[in-house]
Order: structure tokens, then C-alpha cells, then sequence
């Protein structure tokens, strides 16, 4: 260091020569960061500068940078971070790395480190331990009785607690106040509930009534909003280098503390659920009997090599789990479509027109106070198909689960000569998929139902590799038609019954989260639709 020292200061113009190409080098990669989209790599921080500028709106920006980059970039994190991964939003990556060569990918053990949340469970799980739970989830998931008696819960718990709660915000009482008539709510909030509702009724056969009309003014209970709170802090996870969420984990402070409350709360909820149904079935009580997921769950063969805690923690894993697959993403695309519909009148005329033409399968229910409305079930919904079609194009534009994310288990080569180095994480981006002219065309950024209807009005098919909402070859979405059903009878009960407006100066805006919530929710006034 002295040695170098003494000979810049014999040689003065090799110092003044290091300066300019320090500084040059500096300039020029600051005038590229302005002028082009794609992340510029600095020195030691790596790509890191482009996150932190693009806070606000990371999920354009990553559009922008993937659509200058011909739809593949390798993103790099700062120096010895290992932060590097590939992002991509090629629907020939997507096709490649989940269906074709899905033996090449997993989730990983960052992955399951990131989101432990969940456990062991099936959302995290690998290899044998996947093959094993997607094998149980499948068979539950396709039991008709399972089947029917979420859809009934769906339609049952839209009737008497969405309807009535939104229908005792129109007539002023939702909280919010203000002018123009009609009640404010914060509509994402509303979704939040009734979701937590719905799934924790078909989970637990027992209802939260999160929703109901006394609790209108009572937080969110903490087992709702402990979801929300995890997938914040999974996107955390994966933004900042490992060391740093590590260390604030093991400090016990910021968004880790916030995840290890949040991580109490559902433990101790499930754990409690888990204990009580065993105590009543060891009493000879039929509570562990039904067609709720932890009874089915609970009536599985156990494995014998299985201990009675490696039991309980399945049993925790895999509703912790399905809390996670099945309400947060309900929120989110609910919240989306509201969003769409609200600032494009002529899609919810058509919907309107539409559910009008099937109401004479509609279900009039009495909502308490003399009001009656009218609800539609999922058989009632089978013909909506312009409904069906804005639902598709809402999750074409904001997909609730906005990134994919897999590992790959050898060296490989994307189908456009991309080198996968073994260990490299692959991000696919959903959210910029749906926002590529290459994909959809020129109008792609258009919200535009009549892109999924054939020429007679039939729901057109796309391939998942192309439309990977609900992800694509075999770790596909099990919940993927009783989501969509769980989308259509509240938006048709909510649209066919009430007019929902914007608020005036509500910026609805995506939040920084692997599930596409809103930034600040979205308040919208309520009121009754007279002309039904
Ligand atoms: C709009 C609603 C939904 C969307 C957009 C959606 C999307 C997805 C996506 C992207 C995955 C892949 C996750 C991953 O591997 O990282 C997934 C998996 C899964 N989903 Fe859904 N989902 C929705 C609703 C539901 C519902 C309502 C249920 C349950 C009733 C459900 C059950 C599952 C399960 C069990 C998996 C795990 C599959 C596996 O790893 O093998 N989903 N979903």
C-alpha cells in the first residue's frame, strides 16, 4: 500500500490518470442507469442500486428491464451476497423449467429458509417429501364431498356476511362516511375477511365471522393477518441479502419480528385446533369426522414412521399451508377486479347484462333489516362466461402470485441458449408475462375480456406456459376452479346487488409482496343498485 502510495505521488499524472477512469467508468454507468431500463451492475453493490430506485414501483421496472432484455436478464446481487438470480418471463423458460425438465428445478432449501413460514409443507417441499404431499393434497382436494362443501361455504358465507355487511355499508353505516351517498369501506380489507371466512370455515369447519357486521370496527384477528404479514416479509427475504434478514432474525427485531409474531400467532391457533379435535375423537366424539381439510387431512393413514409430533406438524404444515394457497390470493385478484371494473364502466355493464340474463338461477336471500338480495351459486355461474372471462383477464394483468420462483438441481440451458449454472436461483416474473406485447400483442396493456371469448362466446383456452397464473406443469395450482368459483359468486353477489365506486384520490397501487396486494387498499363507496 505504502509502495503504491510513493510512486502516485512520484508520478502524479498516473493518480490524476486512476481518478479519471474511476470517475469515467462512474459517469458512464450512471448516464446508462438513467437513459436505459436494464439494471446497470455497479461495483460491489451489484444491481442493488436498481431495487432501491425503483422501490415505488418494482414490478414495472422489472417489466421494463425484462422487456429491454429480451425477457431473460441475469440480475446480479451485491459482491458475495450470493444474491445473483436469473429473471425471467420467456413462456418457452416457463414451459422448459416447470413442465419439461421439472426434474431439473426445485423449490430449494433458500426457498423453504425464506418462506418457513409454511413449515414443511407442501407449498416448500421437494423431491420424495412434494411427490408424498401433492399426492394427499390431490386426493382431498378432488373429494367431491370436499369439493361441495367448499363451494357451499363460499356461497354460504357470501350470503350472510358479505351481503350484509357491504349492504349495511350502503345505507351509511360502514364506517368512512362522506358525502355522495352510500357507505366507504376499504374494500380490500372487506376482501380480506370474507376470505379468511371462507377458507377458515372450509378448514376448520367452524366459522371466524371476521366479516361479520359487529365486528366491522375490530382489527382483523391476528391468524387473518398473519398471512399477509409473512408474505411481506418473504419478499423481504428475498430482496436483501441472506445475512442481513439473518441477522435482524436472530436480533428479534423490524419486518423479522413482525414474521416471528406472525408465525406465533398461526402455531398457536392450529396447534390449539389440531389438540382439541384430537382430545374430542379420543372421547369417542364424531369431531374429527366431516368434509373440512383438517378432517380429512386428520382421517389420512398415518405413516408409520411418522411420530405423533412429526404428525401434528404435518397436520399444522399442510392448513398453515392451505391458508396461504387458498385466501390471500382470493384477496388479491377480488381486489384487482373491483380495481378493473371500477375504471372500466363498459366491462361491468356487459357483467351486469350478463348475470340480469341468468337471474332466474340467482337465490334470493333476506340480508336481516327487511332487505333481500339476490346471490349466485357456482352451478348458477356456469354460464357466466363474460364474467369468467374479465376474472381471467383481471389475473392476466395482476396475478396474485406475481413471481415464481425455482432452483436448478444441475447445470442446464434455457431454450434460448441461456446457461443455468447448477444452484441458480430462476425467477419468473407472472406479472411481466401478462404485460409483454410478444405474448399478448400490441394491446396487451388493454383490459380487454373479449380476448379470452372465442367467436360464440366460449371461454378460449390458453396454455399455462403462456397464462402461468396458477403456475404450470406438475406443481400446478390444485384450488385453481374453487378459486375461480370463490372469485365469481362474491363479484357477481357484490356487482349484481351494490354499485362500487372509486374514492376520489385512492392511488391504487401494487405492493411490494410475493402476493400483488395493494399499497394503501382501496376505498370505495357502497351503494344499493336500485335497478336490479
Ligand atoms: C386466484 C386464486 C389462486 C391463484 C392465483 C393460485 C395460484 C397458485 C400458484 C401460482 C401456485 C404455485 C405455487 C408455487 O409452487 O410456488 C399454486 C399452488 C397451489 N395452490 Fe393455488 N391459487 C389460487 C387459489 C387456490 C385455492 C383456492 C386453493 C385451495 C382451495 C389452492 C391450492 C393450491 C395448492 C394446494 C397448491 C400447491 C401445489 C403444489 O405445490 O404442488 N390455490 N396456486
Amino acid at each position: 500500500m505504502g509502495a503504491l502510495w510513493s510512486l502516485a505521488l512520484s508520478y502524479p499524472e498516473f493518480l490524476v490518470a486512476a481518478l479519471c477512469f474511476v470517475s469515467l467508468s462512474g459517469l458512464r454507468l450512471a448516464v446508462r442507469a438513467r437513459r436505459q431500463r436494464v439494471p446497470v451492475n455497479w461495483p460491489v453493490v451489484g444491481m442493488l442500486p436498481f431495487v432501491l430506485a425503483n422501490l415505488g414501483r418494482l414490478l414495472d421496472a422489472t417489466t421494463d428491464a425484462l422487456r429491454e432484455s429480451g425477457c431473460t436478464l441475469l440480475f446480479r446481487g451485491p459482491w458475495l451476497a450470493r444474491a445473483d438470480f436469473l429473471l425471467t418471463c420467456d413462456p418457452a423458460a416457463v414451459q422448459h423449467c416447470l413442465a419439461s425438465n421439472h426434474g431439473g428445478y426445485d423449490k430449494g432449501r433458500d426457498f423453504a429458509e425464506m418462506f418457513d413460514v409454511v413449515g414443511d409443507g407442501l407449498l416448500v417441499a421437494d423431491a420424495a417429501s412434494w411427490a408424498r404431499q401433492r399426492h394427499v393434497a390431490a386426493t382431498v382436494f378432488g373429494t367431491p364431498a370436499f369439493r361441495s362443501s367448499v363451494l357451499r361455504t363460499m356461497a354460504r358465507q357470501t350470503v350472510r356476511l358479505l351481503v350484509p355487511f357491504l349492504d349495511r355499508a350502503a345505507a351509511g353505516d360502514g364506517g368512512g362516511g362522506g358525502g355522495g351517498g352510500g357507505g366507504v369501506v376499504e374494500l380490500e380489507d372487506v376482501f380480506m375477511r370474507y376470505s379468511l371466512d371462507v377458507s377458515y370455515a372450509s378448514a376448520f369447519d367452524a366459522d371466524l365471522d371476521a366479516l361479520s357486521v359487529a365486528a366491522a370496527d375490530a382489527p382483523v384477528p391476528a391468524f387473518g393477518q398473519a398471512t399477509r404479514v409473512a408474505s411481506e416479509s418473504a419478499l423481504f427475504r428475498h430482496i436483501v441479502p441472506a445475512w442481513w434478514w439473518r441477522l435482524l432474525r436472530w436480533l428479534n427485531v423490524g419486518p423479522e419480528r413482525r414474521l416471528a409474531d406472525a408465525k406465533a400467532a398461526l402455531d398457536e391457533f392450529v396447534y390449539r385446533e389440531i389438540a382439541e379435535r384430537k382430545s374430542r375423537l379420543a372421547a369417542g366424539s364424531q369431531a374429527g369426522e366431516g368434509s373440512n381439510l383438517l378432517a380429512l387431512y386428520m382421517a389420512w393413514p398415518r405413516d408409520p414412521g411418522m411420530s405423533e409430533r412429526q404428525r401434528d406438524q404435518f397436520l399444522r404444515d399442510s392448513a398453515v399451508g392451505y391458508m396461504f394457497a387458498a385466501k390471500d390470493l382470493i384477496v388479491a385478484a377480488l381486489t384487482w377486479f373491483f380495481y378493473m371494473l371500477c375504471t372500466h364502466r363498459h366491462v361491468e355493464a356487459k357483467i351486469l347484462d350478463e348475470l340480469r340474463s341468468l337471474q332466474h338461477t340467482a337465490t334470493v336471500a333476506a340480508t336481516g333489516g327487511g332487505g333481500e338480495h339476490a346471490v349466485f351459486d357456482s352451478d348458477a355461474l356456469q354460464h357466466a362466461s363474460y364474467l369468467h372471462a374479465a376474472v381471467l383477464e383481471t389475473l392476466r394483468l395482476f396475478p396474485p402470485a406475481p413471481f415464481e420462483e425455482k432452483e436448478a438441481v444441475r447445470d442446464d440451458v434455457l431454450p434460448d441458449g441461456t446457461a443455468v449454472p447448477k444452484g441458480t436461483r430462476v425467477i419468473f416474473c407472472i406479472y411481466a408475462m401478462g404485460r409483454m406485447e410478444g405474448i399478448w400483442g400490441g394491446d396487451c396493456h388493454e383490459f380487454r375480456p373479449e380476448r379470452w371469448l372465442s367467436d360464440v362466446g366460449r371461454v378460449r383456452h390458453e396454455p399455462s406456459h403462456k397464462f402461468a397464473v396458477f403456475n404450470c406443469g406438475p406443481r400446478s395450482c390444485l384450488g385453481k376452479n374453487l378459486g375461480l368459483s370463490n372469485i365469481k359468486i362474491a363479484a357477481a353477489a357484490i356487482l349484481y346487488n351494490f354499485q362500487v365506486e372509486l374514492v376520489d384520490g385512492n392511488v391504487v397501487e401494487p405492493q411490494n409482496s410475493v402476493v400483488l396486494h395493494t399499497k394503501n387498499g382501496m376505498r370505495v363507496r357502497i351503494k344499493r343498485r336500485h335497478a336490479a
